[in-house]
């Protein structure tokens, strides 16, 4: 793959008129390469891996909320970047999660292509398949680069999307306890 991202990063200097030669832009494509990997690096990373059985046998069955993780995705259209923060809650039925593999999760599905609204899909599924919670409620919130630096130019606007599974689905009261507390 590195060596395919190169000569892809070699065409792409050519084809914007850039000399790949020049001093400055010589080790370009093989950073460039690199780089992409890293942020594509969730493509390459399973479940079962990034999460490592750190789950762990509880009685507590009270919400629990991790807030502000923050995200580095790429909007699969333009493949430019989004920038954001997730909110990830969930209502334990007798198993808890490690807590750093919340930020793992929002990472391996932020490090590919995606939509905002596929990626906060994909993380609350996830930490529903490795909980087994009685239900999971996540939200994402990010700037698109897409639409501030080309495009529409505009550069305040927020999207916020939220996917609700379980009982952050059925009991209004729950979601509504996950709403208020994301607010404060
Ligand atoms: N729903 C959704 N749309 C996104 C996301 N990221 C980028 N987009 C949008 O995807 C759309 C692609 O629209 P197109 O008309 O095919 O592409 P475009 O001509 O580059 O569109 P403009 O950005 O309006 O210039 C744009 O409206 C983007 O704002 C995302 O995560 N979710
Ligand atoms: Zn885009």
């Amino acid at each position: 793959m590195h060596d395919e991202l190169k000569q892809s990063y070699q065409q792409l200097i050519s084809a914007v008129g850039e000399d790949p030669q020049r001093e400055g832009l010589l080790d370009t494509p093989k950073r460039a390469a690199k780089a992409m990997e890293y942020l594509t690096q969730g493509y390459r990373q399973t479940l079962a891996e990034i999460t490592n059985n750190a789950v762990f046998t509880s009685d507590a069955d009270d919400m629990v909320l991790i807030q502000d993780i923050e995200l580095y995705s790429m909007c699969e259209h333009h493949l430019l970047p989004f920038v954001g923060k997730a909110h990830i809650a969930y209502i334990p039925d007798g198993k808890v999660l490690g807590l750093s593999k919340f930020a793992r999760i929002v990472d391996m599905f932020a490090r590919r292509f995606q939509i905002q609204e596929q990626l906060t899909h994909q993380i609350a599924q996830a930490v529903e398949e490795v909980t087994g919670a009685k239900g999971v409620g996540v939200i994402v919130e990010a700037k698109h680069m897409c639409m501030m630096m080309r495009g529409v130019e505009k550069q305040n606007s927020k999207m916020r999307t939220s996917v609700m599974l379980g009982n952050f689905r059925t009991d209004p009261k729950t979601r509504n306890e996950f709403l208020q507390l994301v607010k404060n």
